[in-house]
């Protein structure tokens, strides 16, 4: 069997990053570390998602770093579990990973009860297979001031202070990581061809909004697993929105309710206790201004690829993204443009496009360490938006790929981007809401089984359902105290 692309022909001389990622920002992280092995002089770096790497090619490689986030309650990322499956082998003894330098960096929230634990198994399970730490384990957490960076730099700095003392070889110039030359910017990480309306009606046949709705879902790294069938199961009218909460309490809950307008005699097919993924819209206001802010034409299509197709996950992501597509709607659909706060890497790029030399400062300023704290401020604790920092910077202009590149699709945000957005629809006014069905995660009870239920703080919402579904069959049969 041919070997595949990622593995190296023999034992190595470059540093492997693996980084495991359920929503973005191991891949941010790990493509940090990419880039700063690079300007200390490192000759040969790799920074690949965990489940584009064959976990039985270890052996082979001289130096590791593992970037890992948490999920659920304590698990492993999706792209990690492959993996991680692989290591815990028995057959794997204590000495398969002789020889082998690794470092492993974990990012997770310290509010949660299983703190940051798929990265303290691995760096447990490495050790016991044999391999040496470089340094020891790095934890990001999320409660830190400035989240998982406030423990990356740090570590970061000793991983390669490290390197440099002990293999010059791979890492000759600590000077270019502490004064980087930002002079420089790496290559985008996708291309872009770009076609005008008539061309694209002349060449190609688009596909329905479904289908690109589906493809762009293959783009949020959360959901590459969930299922290959990426298009939208339902597209639902909204047909009740009613606010439960008194109108001058802080909550906002509410009761919706939603229909099948294509099917009204079959309507929506599921089981109690599953879940209802809902895929929501941006406001078009803010996709215009961004496209204008960018001065990017309304009307043009464009195909996007990744540069290497081996860097990118299995799941796909602009992998999975080939077809031509109005630019505006791949906005709309891939990028979170008007509620997500940009990364600091994004400040480093833009500082790279300035033209006003007291612009180009700042930024700079914001991407180094000294500015950590402050840029925390601005952006993270201030909210601010992809869109807002760029109409901040307005001598920025930048070229789309690199956006594209450096903005990590649809981020989480704190402001609960979905349910603000369905508080403000209007029922049976509004598009088509695209919507998936997904198995819960507690199999509904027998019907002849008595439920009784102990409250749960959060995550109540399969329980409800139940009650709901047996006071709907006239099947509850006691009362709560
Ligand atoms: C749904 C969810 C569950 C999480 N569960 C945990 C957890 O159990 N333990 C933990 O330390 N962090 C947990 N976290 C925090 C994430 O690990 C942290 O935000 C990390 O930066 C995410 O990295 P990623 O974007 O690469 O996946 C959770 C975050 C989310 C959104």
């Amino acid at each position: 069997m041919a070997a595949p692309p990622s593995t190296p022909p023999a034992a190595s001389g470059r540093l492997l990053v693996i980084y495991a990622s359920q929503t973005g920002n191991a891949m941010d992280a790990a493509e940090r570390v990419g880039r700063e092995a690079e300007r200390g002089g490192c000759p040969a770096v790799d920074v690949l998602p965990m489940d584009s790497f064959d976990p039985s090619c270890l052996p082979r490689e001289r130096f590791v770093v593992f970037v890992v986030s948490t999920t659920g309650q304590g698990d492993p990322p999706d792209s990690m579990k492959g993996f991680w499956r692989y290591l815990l082998q028995k057959k794997l003894g204590a000495r398969w990973l002789e020889g082998v330098g690794y470092a492993v960096f974990g990012l997770g929230d310290s509010g949660y009860q299983k703190y940051n634990f798929p990265a303290k198994k691995l760096d447990k399970r490495l050790l016991y297979l044999g391999a040496e730490p470089i340094i020891g384990i790095g934890l990001g957490d999320d409660q830190h001031p400035s989240g998982y960076e406030g423990a990356l730099d740090p570590w970061l700095l000793s991983l390669w202070e490290s390197l440099n003392k002990t293999t010059l070889s791979l890492l000759p110039r600590m000077s270019g990581i502490i004064h980087p030359d930002l002079s420089v910017l790496g290559d985008a990480k996708v291309e872009i061809i770009y076609y005008s309306s008539d061309e694209v009606q002349q060449e190609y046949n688009l596909s329905d909004s479904r289908k690109l709705i589906g493809r762009a879902r293959s783009l949020s790294p959360a959901l590459q697993f969930i299922n290959n069938d990426g298009e939208p199961h339902y597209m639902l009218q909204m047909v009740t929105n009613q606010r439960l909460t008194k109108d001058d309490s802080d909550r906002d809950v509410r009761h919706f309710e939603l229909e099948n307008p294509s099917s009204v005699t079959s309507g929506i097919t599921y089981q109690v206790g599953n879940a209802l993924e809902i895929l929501p819209s941006q406001n078009p206001s803010a996709i215009d201004s961004f496209m204008e802010r960018c001065n990017l034409d309304p009307d043009c299509y464009i195909t996007i690829r990744a540069k290497d197709r081996n860097k990118v996950s299995k799941g796909s992501l602009v992998n999975g993204f080939m077809d031509c597509i109005k630019l505006k709607t791949f906005v709309a659909l891939t990028m979170d443009v008007a509620s997500a706060s940009p990364r600091r890497y994004f400040f480093e790029v833009m500082s790279f496009f300035a033209t006003a030399e007291h612009e180009k400062e700042k930024l700079q300023y914001f991407a180094s360490p000294e500015g950590r704290d402050d840029l925390y401020q601005y952006n993270q604790k201030e909210g601010r938006t992809v869109l807002e920092v760029l109409q901040d910077f307005p001598s920025v202009q930048m070229p789309f790929e690199c956006i594209v590149s450096w903005h990590t699709p649809f981020k989480r945000t704190r402001h609960g981007l979905c349910s603000s957005w369905l508080a403000e629809l209007n029922p049976n006014q509004e598009n088509l809401i695209p919507c998936w069905i997904h198995h819960g995660s507690l199999p509904p009870p027998h019907p002849s089984t008595p439920l009784v239920l102990i409250g749960p703080g959060t995550g109540c919402a399969p329980f409800r359902a139940f009650v709901a579904e047996r006071a709907a069959q006239r099947l509850l049969v006691f009362s709560c105290p």
